[in-house]
């Protein structure tokens, strides 16, 4: 069997079974099975989640029953060899339908006439096959040109209306470029910019953030400067973020919801590392990347510790200069970077998940000292998640008031879809 092709197979099934996160389960998949070409084992796997929505529009009109009674191991290879039929002009359309019938009958046995049945038939109708129009239905249309789940279509066409949503449909589906956060511990902004290009990188200054600088070219995490903790790849929206907290050396901040730990050790940079941060999550486990972070990066302020964000911890109450709360959301704003977000079904478009930030929120809210700050923000783009959520807050907290907020948008701001909203806890 094509090494290759399984690889991508594996990679595949496990998010289809487990859930898995792309990145992650690739990345293990490649180093336990070793293929020839990773570079065609990524193309085919991002190929496959990208475009997923589309390709089981077209496998639908090919198998008179649906897909709903077919192995998860069939329609992972259906999607394999449609893809590579449709989009891969590097595989000769034989060698896409050949291959994948080989893995079937080692893979699904029994079900290789099936799958040969269905790939060539594609070829036999491809002109035949039925594609919405926009004026019948608009959300069908869009959800099938980008390849997202009609839900999303239709949350960003009522919250943006069409025109927006669909640019927000195409930036989704572009490719972020690399920011990262220069460490000012360590460097200046000037410096690491001047270090990098003598490397051979291209190097264009942040647009939001003075800490943050777009970088080209590859093998930048194998660099000295990586190494040696001059900077920490970050979304520049991340970055903004920790910057609009404005923490200021000697502070006492609270990350209430801090694994992997980017702002937090943002935060800590920006106060010199001076002061206190204390970082909580739900899962200790995920805070350690935290910690070996804050050593590359000559970090000491911070203390975690394992917390549930929805339960109020007395101890910390009206102990903080700013809060932090950075929760779990939907991830609507980071499309870019994780595709298999584009057709998760989330409950209720997003209304649970609004329930516990709200929660979270609210007992962060306790930790804040008068006159201090809190920040709440979310990597998504839903309304009902970012600025609802902040508004049945303060209607229900007036001692609370509203400093500033913003969405950034991907296509817009270049930067991923995120909120970031500052709130000021008042002095009586
Ligand atoms: C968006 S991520 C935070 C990213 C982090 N602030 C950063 O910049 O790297 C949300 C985090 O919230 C955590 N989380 C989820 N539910 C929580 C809860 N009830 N209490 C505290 N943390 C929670 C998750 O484990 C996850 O690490």
């Amino acid at each position: 069997m094509d090494v290759n092709r399984k690889t991508a197979y594996n990679t595949l099934l496990e998010m289809e079974i487990n859930q898995a996160y792309s990145n992650i389960e690739l990345n293990k998949q490649i180093g336990e099975l070793k293929p020839d070409s990773p570079a065609f084992v990524r193309e085919l796997v991002y190929g496959v989640i990208e475009n997923r929505v589309y390709l089981d529009h077209i496998l639908q009109q090919l198998i008179p029953k649906g897909l709903k009674g077919l192995k998860k191991q069939t329609l992972t290879l259906l999607r394999m060899g449609l893809y590579q039929l449709i989009f891969m002009d590097s595989v000769p359309d034989y060698a896409a339908v050949n291959e994948i019938v080989k893995m079937a009958r080692r893979l699904v046995p029994g079900r290789d006439g099936f799958v040969n049945g269905v790939l060539r038939g594609y070829k036999k109708k491809k002109d035949q096959l039925e594609m919405p129009d926009y004026d019948t239905d608009p959300i069908e249309y869009l959800s099938l040109k980008y390849s997202f789940a009609e839900w999303i279509v239709k949350l960003w066409s009522e919250q943006y209306g069409l025109e927006k949503a669909e640019q927000l449909l195409a930036a989704s589906n572009s490719k972020p470029q690399v920011s990262i956060r220069v460490n000012r511990l360590k460097i200046s902004r000037k410096d690491l910019a001047e270090k990098l290009r003598e490397k051979g990188f291209q190097v264009e200054h942040g647009r939001l953030s003075e800490r943050a600088l777009f970088v080209k070219g590859s093998g930048l995490l194998d660099t000295e400067e990586f190494e040696n903790g001059l900077f920490s790849v970050q979304d520049e929206s991340s970055i903004l973020a920790a910057e609009i907290l404005a923490p200021k050396s000697g502070e006492t901040i609270i990350d209430v919801c801090a694994a992997p730990g980017g702002k937090t050790l943002a935060i800590s940079e920006i106060m010199a590392n001076t002061g206190r941060v204390l970082a909580f999550d739900i899962y200790d486990h995920k805070l350690e990347l935290l910690k070996k972070e804050a050593q590359r990066l000559g970090i000491s302020i911070i203390e975690t510790g394992e917390q549930d964000g929805t339960v109020l911890c007395e101890e910390l109450i009206q102990s903080a200069d700013r809060v932090l709360v950075d929760g779990p959301c939907s991830g609507l704003g980071v499309i870019r970077r994780k595709p298999e977000i584009k057709y998760r079904e989330i409950e209720d478009e997003g209304r649970e998940l609004a329930e516990k930030q709200l929660n979270i929120l609210e007992n962060a809210s306790e930790y804040v000292k008068k006159e201090g700050f809190l920040l709440y923000s979310t990597c998504t783009v839903n309304k009902i998640e970012n600025a609802e959520v902040v508004s049945k807050f303060l209607r229900k907290h007036k001692k609370f008031e509203l400093v500033r907020s913003r969405q950034l948008l991907p296509g817009v701001d270049e930067t991923d879809g995120f909120f970031i909203c500052k709130m000021r806890r008042r002095g009586s």
